[in-house]
């Protein structure tokens, strides 16, 4: 953030001598009229019209030019301010959303746009210009105290009603908005569950759910535009009370020979100006708060990023994991997930994880990949924890393949490699590495098949054989496989098998946690875990031979 301020700071040094100069030469259409009035009317003085038209056409014309300069200024303010924050921004709430998906703390890069509109508004100019509406006034002041006196009130009345009119219209708009945007999300999240709406029959009861909620949504926007309207009519007739008040009050200073006509004509384009920014600043009110509010939980955000620092890059590591003393807990809830999980793999080692549903292995691969934090205790490949190592430098020596499967709308190509420059031999290379090329090249444009919105337009078991090929991209060192078979049909399997014994004689260290024994063949250790703790760790034989003397006591038991 302070960096940002270094940045921003000049320019928004500019905005304010430019805003200073074009305030300055507001003031000239008023001198114009004054002048007229009270010198060339009496005087019937050609030339001094002349003078005084040429002089204010200038002020007007260098006024247009700052203008644009502001305007364009804003838009090179409003770019800074998305190009220094964005990418922080957009790493951090990534990382937020992967290890809390459901916590919240998303509306980050919603921030950066609000904070960049703001930048670019109107908004940003009218808080510029209102410290001009008191100068102004003390302008008509002095012009005389009595049609001072009245500007001071119409301005004060102006922002009454601004302020009211924001007090009573913010709680409707706040509701409108929030009810407005739960109705829609309604609709929309039912509507990925499309296909069991449509087989069982369901759309017509979505249907009177939406409407109940749209109908809400309805009586709410009806109360909010009435009131809105009202206010609007209002301050229109408010606006114009004032003003016609105001020449009569100038008129009735004419007619008392206390002021002249320049004066009254003088004094009623200056209140104009002085109403103005305050209406604006008000009309941008919310705008305003909304920016201030972005802009406290964006410190909040940068803060977060800053206090990691930067991370020094680390030799590529050959594959050793030691998981030490692992606790996981979930945010916001008692229990934990993990109980001091201890395990260590030479580089090279494969392991499976087993064990019922529930036992806590999703929750371990991702300890594993660092995407989650441990609550206590590490994951540490060659030594270094997994969660600390940044993640640009991590990613390329990690291979991951979770357990839903989400592919990225581009080319199976474009997906393999990681959203990187598509180096051909390296996408081809990974997806022989996971026995896909077969299937890749049989698909309608092989590689360079569009996989659609999440990859839906491959089939499941597809998805999972890109999936892996992904993970295979480039020289992983540490593979992590969360159920990579579960939608695979034989040959699928196979193929998966293949790659992992593959991975075994390259000497990548490969965890895959799996219901299915096909893959158990090919590891040299096995974990069986239940509730959250380490049943069984050891060799893949050793562990096996006891499970298999646990089943027959059992048997045996039983019989
Ligand atoms: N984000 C989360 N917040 C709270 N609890 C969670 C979260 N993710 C998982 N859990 C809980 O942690 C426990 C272990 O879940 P996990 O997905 O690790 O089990 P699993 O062994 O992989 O199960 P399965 O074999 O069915 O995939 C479950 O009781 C689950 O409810």
């Amino acid at each position: 953030m302070n960096l940002l301020w270094t940045d921003l700071r000049p320019l928004l040094g500019y905005l304010g001598l430019f805003s200073f100069c074009i305030n300055l030469l507001y003031l000239a259409p008023a001198l114009f009229m004054l002048q007229v009035f009270d010198r060339v009317l009496p005087t019937n003085s050609q030339e001094t019209l002349l003078v005084l038209l040429a002089g204010t056409a200038g002020a007007l014309v260098v006024m247009l030019l700052l203008d644009f300069v502001r305007h364009s200024l804003q838009a090179v303010l409003g770019n800074l301010v998305e190009q220094r924050l964005a990418p922080t921004v957009v790493c951090t709430v990534v990382e937020r959303t992967a290890r809390a998906p459901h916590a919240g703390g998303q509306e980050g890069i919603r921030d950066v746009a609000a904070l960049k509109n703001l930048f670019t508004s109107p908004g940003l100019t009218a808080l510029f210009d209102a410290p001009w509406a008191p100068i102004y006034l003390l302008a008509i002041y002095a012009c005389h105290p009595m049609l001072g006196m009245g500007a001071v009130l119409a301005v004060a009345l102006m922002l009454a009603l601004a302020w009211l009119n924001d007090r009573l219209s913010r709680r409707a708009l706040e509701g409108l908005q929030k009810d407005g945007r739960r109705a829609s999300q309604y609709v929309e999240s039912s509507l990925r569950n499309a296909e069991v709406l449509q087989a069982l029959g369901m759309t017509h009861k979505l249907l009177a759910r939406w409407r109940a909620l749209q109908d809400e949504v309805t009586a709410m926007q009806a109360s909010a535009s009435r009131g809105s309207v009202l206010f609007a009519a209002l301050t229109r007739f408010v606006r114009q009370a004032i003003q016609m008040l105001m020449v009569a009050l100038g008129a009735y200073l004419v007619l008392s020979q206390q002021a002249s006509a320049g004066v009254m004509i003088a004094t009623t384009v200056l209140l104009g100006r002085a109403i103005q920014p305050v209406e604006q600043v008000v009309g941008s009110w919310r705008m305003l708060v909304d920016a201030r509010a972005a802009y406290r939980r964006l410190r909040g955000l940068m803060a977060e990023a800053g206090q990691r620092g930067e991370q020094m890059a680390l030799p590529g590591p050959a594959g050793r994991i030691d998981v030490d003393n692992l606790s996981y807990r979930a945010a916001g809830s008692d229990k934990p997930i993990l109980y001091s999980i201890a395990l260590s793999l030479a580089p090279g080692e494969s392991l499976a994880v087993i064990g019922p549903s529930a036992a806590g292995k999703s929750t371990l691969a991702r300890l594993m990949t660092g995407v989650w934090a441990a609550s206590t205790g590490a994951v540490r490949l060659d030594g270094v924890d997994v969660a600390c190592w940044p993640r640009r430098d991590l990613g390329p020596w990690i291979g991951y393949v979770p357990q839903d499967i989400e592919l990225f709308d581009g080319t199976v190509a474009e997906n393999i490699a990681r959203l990187g420059q598509v180096d051909a031999e390296a996408v081809v290379a990974a997806a022989v590495r996971a026995n896909a090329h077969e299937m890749i090249v049989g698909l309608a444009a092989g590689y360079d098949t569009q996989v659609g919105e999440h990859g839906l337009r491959l089939s499941p078991g597809q998805r999972q054989r890109i999936a892996l090929a992904r993970a295979l991209y480039g020289d992983p060192r540490l593979v992590v496989l969360d159920e990579p078979n579960s939608n695979l049909d034989g040959a699928g399997e196979v193929a998966l098998a293949r790659a992992v014994s593959g991975l075994r004689s390259q000497g990548v260290t490969t965890i895959i946690v799996t219901h299915r024994p096909s893959l158990i063949a090919h590891v040299d250790k096995i974990l069986v875990m239940d509730g959250g703790r380490v049943k069984r760790f050891g060799p893949a034989a050793e562990v096996m031979k006891e499970m298999q003397r646990q089943s027959q006591a059992a048997v045996d038991r039983a019989a």
